[in-house]
């Protein structure tokens, strides 16, 4: 069997390893959480981790960094990699870490190959159509259908009971819930909140790009988000609010910053559909989600940052 064991994390490097593993738990009846992650762990994946290992008997967590999520000018080959490290945090865990990693190859999960130009792709893919071509698919237009089609993938090998991804990727909960509902795949999906630094910033492995002093900049998004939340909380009192009076607060929150930045969408949006939304209703709340691409003397190109909260 191709399996290693690392202080009792077990390390999967094949379909075959990880499917053994997972039939002798169905065999005794015990429930897997998956955590699907690309690597470069932070506490926001621990905070993953955690809530899977509350839930269920095992937890296994996949570290692959998906090649079909990436634009041709995207930044695969730079992105962070960092297994010895990830282990270690693993580890550090104690006790109560997870059962096993799963690191699947890049030709194992693409048997037919996969080019990262969509017009040469051949084979399979999934796309979840109405909610992945707004927000991040409006700058990223392949980035939902590698996303649905690696994530139906790894649910395919590891048949979790119970699947759990961050809020931070707001539009990808969204997008991950629909394909579970639509392509009536037996597993719930968890929704875990967005983990942050001290100063508000939220956990991102695309953060090691970035320099203390822009890190502790970039915390000015989180706090232009909840001054919005407050100006919905002041005026919901007197009935719906106007979406964009609640974009221009945060607009100018982040304006009056010394963050170098260019705002790629900050959109308040029904929590389901995705929609944009003109007004919120208190009964219906919406999410307010923000991509900005920030510049940083220390990186050759800008780092998108993620952000969002939830009105209610
Ligand atoms: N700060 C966070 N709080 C909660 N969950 C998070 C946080 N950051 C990432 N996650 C979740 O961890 C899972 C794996 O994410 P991924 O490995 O892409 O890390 P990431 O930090 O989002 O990386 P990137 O910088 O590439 O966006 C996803 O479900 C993601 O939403
Ligand atoms: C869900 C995921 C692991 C799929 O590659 C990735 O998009 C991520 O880490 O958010
Ligand atoms: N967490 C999102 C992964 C990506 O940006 O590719």
């Amino acid at each position: 069997m191709n399996k290693a064991s690392c202080n009792n994390i077990k390390i999967f490097r094949s379909i075959a390893s990880l499917r053994q593993w997972r039939r002798e738990c169905l065999l005794r009846q015990e429930s897997v959480g998956f955590v699907p992650t690309m690597g470069a762990l932070h506490k926001g994946h621990m905070a993953l981790v955690r809530r899977s290992l509350e839930e269920n008997k095992h937890t296994v967590l996949s570290i692959f960094v998906n090649p079909s999520q990436f634009a041709p000018h995207e930044d695969l080959d730079q992105y962070p990699r960092t297994f010895e490290s990830d282990l270690e945090k693993l580890k550090s865990l104690g006790n109560g870490t997870v059962d096993a990693v799963f690191v699947p190859t890049v030709g194992e999960m693409y048997p037919s190959g996969i080019n990262l130009e969509v017009s040469k792709q051949k084979g399979a893919f999934v796309n979840v159509l109405g909610c992945s071509e707004q927000l991040e698919g409006s700058r990223r237009p392949q980035f939902f259908r590698g996303v649905a089609t690696v994530v139906t993938k790894l649910l395919h090998v590891v048949t979790p009971e119970r699947v759990y991804f961050g809020q931070k990727d707001a539009q990808q909960c969204v997008v991950i819930k629909n394909l579970v509902k639509d392509l009536l795949i037996d597993t719930e999906v968890r929704i875990v909140p967005v983990i942050r630094e001290a100063n508000g910033l939220a956990l991102s492995s695309r953060n090691v790009y970035l320099s203390d002093a822009t890190k502790d900049k970039a915390s000015i998004i989180y706090k232009s988000l909840k001054a919005g939340e407050e100006f919905y909380r002041r005026k919901v009192q007197d009935g719906p609010v106007r979406a964009d009076d609640i974009i221009s607060t945060i607009k100018a929150s982040l304006q009056n910053s010394s963050l170098d930045y260019s705002l790629q969408y900050l959109a308040v949006s029904d929590r389901e559909s995705l929609d944009d939304l003109k007004i919120v209703e208190p009964s219906k709340g919406a999410l307010v989600s923000t991509a900005l691409a920030v510049k940083d003397d220390q990186a050759k190109e800008p780092t998108r940052l993620l952000d969002c909260i939830i009105l209610e």
